[in-house]
């Protein structure tokens, strides 16, 4: 009875919360963004990564594939100041020393790393009990998130009461609610099924929309990067360099241009236009299939460790299209 009475009192903020999560000043006008140049980092006798120069502007997001190893994780750690580079330069909205380029990012892992005894409304408060708010306050502040991510029904419960899905979404939820304007997506779907992980893509694109948040997103499937991304960058076997990058237009002209998309991809609008709708539209735009094809392709010569990426120049830059693709 104990237990019932505690989780429902967690799941019960006092008074109307303030929207902790959408403050308009989370990208400033001078927002430099995020710059490496000439990243280079070793452990022993492993070269991680070397040369590796990459440029994301505020606001945008940027997709990191690359074959295992090669050293996508480390570039994470490096650009949120868990790691140092042994040799380049790197900028974090301007901070270029650890402590700040950690108090701009926020990482979200494959594993959601709840903890297992606090329940939803507790772990999803988490950063905002570490930025010194107390238990009352940090719940009103997330509330509204929980909301919105329709997990305020499951505040009370404890994550193994969650699908794997629900989990990742606790997990995101709290990535968002540290506030910071740098989230570091680390394979956070590797560990799914491949349909929930379509509905988390799905999900995450169309919370995405409106957060004006930089974001750089790791993953091994390259589907998911052109689906939630801007641009798409290409690291080459271990030592990690990047061979190329590709642009990723909105694909807007297809049959669900400007429609309002529904956050909760499972359940539909009334206007028929769910994110799942959309995309199955962009699945099947032959644009999107020929620069999947391309970025594939450049995977693919990119495992090869000495494996030059000499076609990578055709679509630097710019966007593959069906006549650039053989
Ligand atoms: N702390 C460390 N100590 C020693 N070696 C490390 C350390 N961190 C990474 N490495 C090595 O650096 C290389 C790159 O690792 P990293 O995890 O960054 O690659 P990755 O591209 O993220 O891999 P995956 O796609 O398999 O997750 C690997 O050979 C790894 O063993």
């Amino acid at each position: 009875m104990v237990g019932r009475r505690r989780r429902t009192a967690e799941a019960r903020p006092s008074s109307a919360p303030p929207d902790p999560v959408s403050p308009s000043d989370l990208v400033p006008p001078s927002d430099p963004g995020i710059e490496l140049a000439g990243i280079r980092r070793g452990f022993g006798d492993t070269l991680a990564v070397a040369d590796v120069d990459l440029r994301v502007e505020p606001g945008s997001r940027l997709g990191i594939v690359g074959p295992s190893g090669c050293g996508k994780s480390t570039l994470l750690s490096i650009v949120c100041g868990l790691d140092e580079p042994d040799a380049g330069r790197i900028s974090v909205l301007g901070a270029t020393a650890a402590p700040g380029r950690l108090a701009h990012c926020a990482w979200m892992p494959q594993q959601d790393l709840l903890l297992p005894w606090r329940s939803v409304l507790a772990n999803a408060r988490i950063p905002l009990e570490n930025q010194g708010r107390g238990r009352e306050e940090a719940s009103r502040e997330v509330w509204p998130l929980l909301e919105r991510f329709g997990l305020a029904d499951f505040a009370g419960h404890r994550p193994a009461a969650l699908s794997g899905g629900m989990r990742q979404r606790v997990s995101f939820l709290r990535t968002l609610a540290a506030g910071k304007p740098v989230l570091l997506l680390d394979e956070p779907f590797g560990a799914l099924d491949a349909i929930t992980r379509a509905d988390l893509q799905d999900w995450l694109r169309s919370t995405l929309v409106g957060e004006p948040r930089t974001v750089l997103l790791v993953t091994h499937d390259v589907e998911e990067a052109l689906l939630l991304c801007d641009r798409v960058a290409v690291m080459s076997a271990r030592p990690g360099r990047i061979v190329s990058t590709f642009d990723v237009p909105t694909f807007d002209s297809g049959p669900t241009a400007g429609s309002p998309v529904v956050a909760t991809p499972t359940v539909g609008a009334g206007n028929g236009h769910t994110a799942g709708s959309v995309r199955r539209a962009r699945l099947a735009d032959p644009r999107f299939i020929a620069l999947r094809d391309a970025v594939l392709a450049s995977l693919e010569r990119a495992r090869e460790p000495e494996g030059p990426d000499r076609d990578a120049p055709r679509f630097r830059g710019g966007v593959a299209t069906p006549e650039s693709v053989r």
